[in-house]
């Protein structure tokens, strides 16, 4: 459904956050970004709706003739839920009012200024239900636990009626319990639908328990690529650790001395 080819991003400043990077990711099921803080996971994920532009390289989009128009990006995003780390609720709205948020990408500029639909609101309210939070639909989101605003992005993000759900670091706010509960729930929810979910997490344990694929991270570089169930020790350690002839360094790969695939190739 998505297809990177020879995607890569420098930020200004010369920080290489990925290497020349392809990547394909396939309808209806959940794809794990895993690796350590900095090795590039935010940037993959932003890449894919060109929240990050990539610096070369194309994303193309299953259904999205190509996303150079507005028009083409426009729905490509409409399609695709976010959730992120810290929520991006807006506090003092109603949990109610924040998953209607979701339905905005729907709308023109000037039709956004005016109140929401019953049709929206039964989807919003679905949604409130779909995570749990039907009781709370009232309560200013300000008012509710870590783990229940995370679940509070989830509907607005359900509520987006979305073929793909990107969750950046969606549980690394919160303590063990709330995050492999939110997990279960965002996994269970887009099974339900068939929505194809993307996560970046740096929880292995997590990642082993809800991924049917993991991608691994390491400086940039996609250093694992396969099942979850596949995975191996050694595989873990080239993800946390780096190739036995690694600087060890924490620090991205700057452009120009990008030498690591070549290393490992
Ligand atoms: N807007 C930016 N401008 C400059 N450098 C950036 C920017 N965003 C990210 N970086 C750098 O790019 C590298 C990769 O960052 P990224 O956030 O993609 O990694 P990550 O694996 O998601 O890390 P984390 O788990 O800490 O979020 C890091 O060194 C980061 O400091």
């Amino acid at each position: 459904m998505i297809e990177l080819t020879d995607v890569s991003k420098t930020y200004q400043g010369g920080v290489q956050a990925l290497g020349t990077t392809d990547l394909s990711i396939e309808s209806g099921k959940v794809t794990v970004l895993l690796g350590p803080s900095g090795a590039g996971k935010s940037t993959l994920l932003r890449c894919m709706n060109l929240l990050v532009t990539p610096s070369t390289g194309t994303v193309r989009v299953e259904g999205v003739p190509a996303l150079e128009s507005r028009k083409d990006l426009r729905h490509h995003r409409r399609r695709t839920g976010m959730v992120f780390q810290h929520h991006q609720l807006i506090p003092r709205y109603t949990a109610l009012r924040n998953v209607l948020l979701g339905r905005v990408g729907y709308y023109s500029f000037w039709r956004s200024l005016l109140p929401f639909s019953r049709s929206d609101e039964r989807i919003a309210l679905e949604s409130l239900d779909r995570v749990g939070l039907l009781d709370k639909a009232l309560t200013r989101v300000d008012n509710l636990s870590g783990g229940m605003q995370q679940r509070v992005g989830i509907a607005r993000a359900l509520a987006q009626q979305p073929d793909l759900i990107l969750a950046d670091e969606p549980v690394a706010s919160l303590d063990p319990a709330s995050a492999r509960r939110v997990m279960d729930l965002l996994r269970r929810v887009c099974q339900e639908s068939g929505i194809t979910l993307i996560a970046s997490l740096h929880q292995v344990d997590l990642a082993l328990e809800h991924a049917d694929r993991i991608v691994g991270l390491a400086r940039g570089r996609i250093v694992y690529d396969g099942p979850a169930a596949g995975i191996t020790d050694a595989d873990l350690r080239l993800i946390y650790e780096g190739a036995p002839d690694d600087s060890r360094s924490d620090a991205p790969v700057r452009a120009g001395q990008d030498t690591l695939a070549a290393e490992r190739s």
